[in-house]
C-alpha cells in the first residue's frame, strides 16, 4: 500500500522508525521503493552527486522537475518528497508556482530549507493541499552564510531558536521536519516537542526517521565523506541487500551509532 503523510504520523505515534533515501532516477526509485523504504527524497544534492558542483546552489527548478518525473516513473508506493531548489521559494507567490511544478511532476510533498520565516509560505501551501517538510539545522542552500557545512545548534541561543522554529512550523502546517547535522540531544528534544514526524541526517538515532544520500550509503561518495555517512554495501553482496540492512539498522536504532552522531 502506498505510503502517505498519515502512514508517517502513525509510525511516529507507534514508535516505529521509518527510512528515507534519495533517488534521482527511475531505476533506483524502483529498487529503493520495492525494498520497503517509506520515503524517497528527490534531493537537490543531485547538484553535487550527479552534476559535480561544489554546492546545491546551481540546481534549477527544471532540474528538479525532470528528476522528480524520472523517480515518479519508477516508484512503487514510496512517498515522494522533492526539494524546492535555491531561490525557488524566495516569496510566497514564487513558492506556490515552484511547488505546483514539482507536484505536477509527481511529488507528494515538497521540502523547503529555513526557519520561522517560512511559516507564511508553509501555511499557504498547506491550505492549497501541498504537504511540506521544513528542513532545519545545516541547510546547504545557505552554505555561504553559514561559512561551510558545519554542525548547527551547538550554542544555547541557536538550539532554543531551532526548537521554537520547529514548533512554529508545525503549527503553520508543516507535515514533517528534517534536521541535518545537529547534536543528538537537540534532535531528540525537537522530536519530542512536535507531534509531526522528524527525519534526521547527522542528528542521532532518536528522531522518528533517518535519511541518507543513496550514493553515500552505497560507498560511492567522491571527496569528503561526512561523519554521519555509513557504507551499507560493505558486507552485503547487492544494492538491495545493502538497502535492507539500512532499513533493519534504522528500525532497531543501531544506525546511526555514536560514530555517526554529533554531540
Ligand atoms: N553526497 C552528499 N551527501 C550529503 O549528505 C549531502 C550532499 N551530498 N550534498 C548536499 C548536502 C551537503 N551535505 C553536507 C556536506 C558536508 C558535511 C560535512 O562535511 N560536515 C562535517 C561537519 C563538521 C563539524 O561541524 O563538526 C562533517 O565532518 O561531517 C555535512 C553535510 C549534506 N548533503
Ligand atoms: C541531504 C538531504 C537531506 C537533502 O536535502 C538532499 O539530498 O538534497
Ligand atoms: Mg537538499
Amino acid at each position: 500500500m502506498a505510503v502517505t503523510v498519515n502512514t508517517l504520523k502513525e509510525m511516529k505515534q507507534s514508535g516505529e522508525k521509518f527510512t528515507c533515501l534519495t533517488s534521482y532516477d527511475a531505476t533506483f526509485a524502483q529498487v529503493v521503493s520495492s525494498t520497503g523504504v517509506e520515503v524517497i527524497l528527490i534531493g537537490d544534492s543531485l547538484g553535487m552527486v550527479l552534476q559535480g558542483n561544489d554546492s546545491t546552489l546551481p540546481v534549477t527548478l527544471e532540474d528538479m522537475t525532470y528528476h522528480t518525473q524520472c523517480v515518479s516513473n519508477g516508484n512503487q508506493g514510496a512517498l515522494l518528497m522533492a526539494d524546492m531548489p535555491f531561490m525557488s521559494y524566495a516569496t510566497p507567490a514564487q513558492a506556490m508556482e515552484s511547488a505546483a511544478a514539482l507536484m505536477q511532476s509527481g511529488a507528494h510533498m515538497v521540502k523547503l530549507e529555513g526557519g520561522d520565516w517560512l511559516c507564511e509560505t508553509i501555511r499557504l501551501l498547506s491550505e492549497r493541499g501541498i504537504p511540506t517538510c521544513a528542513h532545519l539545522g545545516l541547510t546547504p542552500q545557505t552554505v555561504n552564510k553559514m561559512g561551510g557545512y558545519k554542525v548547527q545548534g551547538r550554542l544555547d541561543d541557536q538550539a532554543n531558536k531551532m526548537v521554537s522554529d520547529a514548533i512554529a512550523l508545525a503549527i503553520a502546517g508543516a507535515d514533517v521536519i528534517l534536521l541535518e547535522c545537529v547534536p543528538a540531544h537537540l534532535a531528540e528534544k525537537i522530536t519530542q516537542s512536535v507531534d509531526i514526524p522528524v527525519i534526521g541526517i547527522g542528528a542521532g538515532n532518536k528522531t522518528d526517521g533517518q535519511v541518507l544520500v543513496i550514493h553515500d550509503m552505497l560507498g560511492v561518495t567522491s571527496g569528503h565523506r561526512p561523519k554521519f555517512v555509513k557504507n551499507f554495501l560493505e558486507g552485503n553482496s547487492s544494492i538491495s541487500a545493502a538497502i535492507e540492512n539500512y532499513i533493519t539498522d534504522v528500525k532497531s536504532g543501531a544506525f546511526p551509532s555514536e560514530e555517526h552522531t554529533f554531540k
